[in-house]
C-alpha cells in the first residue's frame, strides 16, 4: 500500500501532536486512541510527510520532525524520538497568517524568520515535486487571506484539503464548488476534537433533548496556554471560531437559543496551562413542572492530540476520496470531524454516515 502524501501549513501543537502520532502508531501498531485503525486500507503509520511550510524563524530550514519540538510549541511530547522525515520546513507567507501581539510577545508568540516569503508559484511547485496528496491546513484562528492563498495553491497543483481551522472553505458554497470543478475533496471546516468542548457541548444539548428538557441557557467557557489561546486575545480574529463553534451547538439544541442566551467562545489565555484546555460548560433548562435544572461540566484535556486524532482520519478520508474519484466537501467525513461542516448532522447520524462510508471504502480497497 502506498504512503499517504500530506503537506502542513503551519508546524504548531497539532503538527506536533499529529507528527508523533504518525510514529507512535507506525511504530506501536496499537489502536489506543485511534477513532478508526483503518481508513480505506491505511493505518495511522501510512500517512508521509512531505513538505512543511511555516513563517517562523525558529522552524523554517529544520526537518518536520525537529520543527514539532521548537519553541513556541508546548503540547505534551508522547513520542519523543520521532525519525527524520526527509522534508524540511520552508518560509511560507505571513498575510494575516501572524497577529500583531504575536510578535511583539516575543519567544512566547512568533519570529518571524527573515527568509524572502515564498510565491504562490513557489509553493504550488513544491506541492507538485513533493507528490502531495493532501494538504492539511494547521494556520491561527483568524487567518483567513493567509487560508485563501494556500487554498489557491491547492487547487492550482492539484491538492486535497483537510481544513483544521474556522476559516469557511468547505463550508462556503463558492469555494467548495471551486473543489469540485478541479475533481478535488476537501474536509472541513475547523476540527471537531476527539472528546472536546464542542462535541461534549452537543452531547449534553441532545440529551436535554431527548429526555424532554427544554433548554434555556448556556455557556461554554474555555482557557488554555497555547499560541492558540494567546493569539485568539486579539478579539478581532475570533469571530469565526465563535461563529463555528456557536453554530455547532445551535444545531444540537431542540429549538434554536437567541443570541443572549447562548455564549460560546475561547475565553482566556493562561500561560502555565500550555496545552491544556480547560472547558467549563454549564446549561440551564426547565424540565417537568417548568421546573429548573443546571447541569455543569468541567472538562480538562491535552488540546492537541484531541485535534490530532481526528485530523489523522480526516487525512485518510481524503485520501480514499481521491483515490474513488470523489470531489468536493465530503459530506460525512466533514460532519464528523468538523465543528463547521457545509451540513450539520447530529453526532450519531454523522457516525452511521461515516460507518457506511468507510465500510464502502474498505470494500473497493478489497
Ligand atoms: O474542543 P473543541 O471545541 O472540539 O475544539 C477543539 C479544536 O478547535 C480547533 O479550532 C483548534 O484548532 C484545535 O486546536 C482544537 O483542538
Amino acid at each position: 500500500m502506498p504512503s499517504i502524501r500530506v503537506a502542513i501549513i503551519g508546524l504548531g501543537n497539532c503538527a506536533s501532536s499529529l507528527v508523533q502520532g504518525v510514529a507512535h502508531y507506525g511504530r506501536t501498531g496499537s489502536g489506543r486512541g485511534l477513532i478508526h485503525e483503518r481508513i480505506g486500507g491505511y493505518g495511522a503509520g501510512d500517512v508521509e510527510f512531505v513538505l512543511g511550510v511555516d513563517v517562523d524563524a525558529r522552524k523554517v530550514g529544520l526537518d518536520i520532525a525537529e520543527a514539532i519540538f521548537a519553541a513556541p510549541n508546548n503540547t505534551k511530547v508522547f513520542c519523543a524520538d520521532v525519525p527524520s522525515t526527509g522534508a524540511k520546513v520552508i518560509k511560507g507567507v505571513v498575510l494575516d497568517g501572524v497577529a500583531d501581539h504575536m510578535v511583539t510577545a516575543g519567544e512566547r508568540g512568533f519570529i518571524v524568520s527573515e527568509e524572502p516569503e515564498a510565491t504562490k508559484a513557489q509553493i504550488v511547485d513544491a506541492l507538485i515535486a513533493t507528490q502531495a496528496d493532501i494538504l492539511v491546513n494547521f494556520l491561527p484562528v483568524g487567518s483567513q487571506k493567509a487560508t485563501e492563498f494556500y487554498m489557491e495553491c491547492a487547487l492550482e497543483a492539484g491538492v486535497a484539503v483537510v481544513n483544521c481551522i474556522p476559516v469557511f472553505i468547505a463550508s462556503d458554497p463558492i469555494w467548495e464548488a471551486r473543489f469540485r470543478e478541479k475533481r478535488l475533496p476537501i474536509v472541513g471546516d475547523d476540527i471537531k476534537a476527539q472528546v472536546g468542548a464542542t462535541i461534549v457541548h452537543r452531547a449534553l444539548s441532545s440529551l436535554f433533548t431527548v429526555r424532554g428538557v427544554t433548554t434555556e441557557r448556556t455557556y461554554q467557557l474555555n482557557t488554555g496556554g497555547n499560541t492558540d489561546f494567546m493569539n485568539m486575545l486579539d478579539r478581532q480574529r475570533l469571530s469565526s471560531k465563535k461563529e463555528s463553534k456557536t453554530e455547532a451547538v445551535q444545531a444540537a439544541l431542540a429549538q434554536r437559543l437567541e443570541d443572549e442566551n447562548i455564549l460560546i467562545g475561547p475565553s482566556e489565555y493562561v500561560p502555565w496551562q500550555k496545552d491544556n484546555k480547560i472547558c467549563f460548560l454549564r446549561i440551564e433548562g426547565s424540565q417537568w413542572g417548568d421546573v429548573p435544572v443546571n447541569l455543569e461540566l468541567r472538562l480538562s484535556v491535552e488540546d492537541s492530540p484531541n485535534a490530532a486524532a481526528c485530523v489523522m482520519d480526516a487525512i485518510r478520508c481524503a485520501k480514499v476520496a481521491l483515490e474513488r474519484g470523489e470531489c468536493g466537501a465530503l459530506t460525512a467525513p466533514s460532519a464528523y470531524f468538523c465543528k463547521h461542516p457545509p451540513k450539520q448532522f447530529p453526532d450519531e447520524t454523522a457516525m452511521r454516515m461515516l460507518d457506511s462510508y468507510l465500510a464502502d471504502a474498505l470494500r473497493v480497497a478489497g
